[in-house]
């Protein structure tokens, strides 16, 4: 049987099409790190060959997580709700009626070949795209309109595909900029460094400290961001939208051209800040491994249509997702 790895995010050619695609890298384990329903690990993920996250001296996301990721899948309240949502760019179709919510405390992905729609989607959720159909619904209210400052006041912070840094700043001077959302005196008092302004400001101080400490980033504080490998680049990021101490983060491709040992790393830290803060994590990613691994949910999107929706196990083991990575009905 052929065998197609799901690390690409191209479709695949069609001469390569057929079989069953590999959900490779780690495979999602229970919690005694066994594989649910006994089956191979295809060993073509960029993450350790063969490895799941217990091997790598993590705990898989089933483990790690497995209490508030069960809490979030019965309990926890659906917080982002949207509805119908389509969205054009001129003749283009990004985006066509997709319904999905996002549950409290939950990890949940979006996944596709290219030019599926995921970045849309992630951009209409943070404000940056306002969708020409469909409804929002964040925490019970309704969305119109609203602009990325609102949706970060609102405790959505997101990082980027291309890393959005000031590349000269420091490290710590870029994730203070996370901050900017929660000052509350002026300018002019900042200027003069007067009471309020400097007790505001040690507060800030204080948190972005204990971001680069939860991170572990401290020996690169005072480095400036251009100078970092991209990994830590991509970790100086995450460190900012954290910051803003969001409810929920949105994540665009956070393992985007990573090695193997970054990639651990940001799994690691992405299922901390789920499990230690709370926060409820929207993530685009194209490591399947990783999505299958951490996710407790995942959407599925096609030339700008929902085509799948579930569990990791369901959407694996749906027709039309894999017909749409392998070209292939089944
Ligand atoms: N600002 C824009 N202007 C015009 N077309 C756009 C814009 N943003 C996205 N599109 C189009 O919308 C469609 C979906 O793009 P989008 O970037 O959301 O897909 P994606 O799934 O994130 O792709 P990739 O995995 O390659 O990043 C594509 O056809 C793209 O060309």
């Amino acid at each position: 049987m052929t065998q197609v790895a799901w690390q690409g995010t191209d479709r695949v050619p069609a001469g390569q099409r057929g079989g069953q695609p590999e959900w490779s890298g780690m495979a999602r384990t229970d919690a005694s790190g066994a594989i649910p329903g006994g089956g191979a690990i295809a060993p073509s993920g960029p993450m350790a060959p063969g490895a799941p996250l217990a091997d790598m001296g993590l705990q898989t996301g089933a483990q790690q997580s497995q209490q508030t990721h069960e809490q979030a899948r019965t309990g926890g309240e659906v917080i982002l709700d949207l509805q119908h949502i389509s969205l054009s760019f001129g003749g283009v179709k990004a985006l066509t009626d997709i319904s999905f919510d996002v549950c409290e405390h939950e990890i949940r992905a979006i996944i596709g070949p290219n030019g599926a729609g995921k970045s849309s989607m992630l951009n209409v959720i943070n404000g940056v795209y306002h969708p020409q159909q469909g409804r929002i619904v964040f925490r019970g209210e309704e969305r119109r309109q609203m602009h990325p400052t609102a949706a970060a006041r609102q405790g959505i912070a997101r990082t980027f595909q291309n890393i959005a840094l000031f590349k000269g700043m420091t490290v710590l001077d870029n994730i203070m900029t996370g901050r900017n959302t929660q000052f509350r005196t002026g300018f002019l008092a900042h200027a003069l460094w007067w009471g309020p302004a400097r007790n505001e400001e040690m507060r800030h101080r204080q948190k972005v400290e204990e971001v680069i400490d939860f991170l572990e980033i401290q020996s690169i504080r005072k480095t400036p961001v251009g100078r970092l490998p991209y990994g830590l680049q991509k970790r100086v990021e995450l460190a900012r939208a954290l910051a803003a101490e969001p409810s929920m983060l949105l994540l665009d491709e956070p393992m985007a051209g990573m090695n193997v040992e970054e990639k651990q790393d940001m799994c690691r830290f992405i299922l901390d800040v789920n499990r230690q803060f709370g926060t409820t994590i929207v993530l685009i990613e194209h490591d399947m491994g990783v999505v299958m691994d951490i996710s407790d949910r995942v959407v599925v999107l096609d030339y700008g249509k929902k085509i799948g929706d579930g569990t990791p196990d369901e959407v694996k083991g749906n027709p039309d997702v894999i017909k749409a990575y392998l070209g292939t009905s089944h």
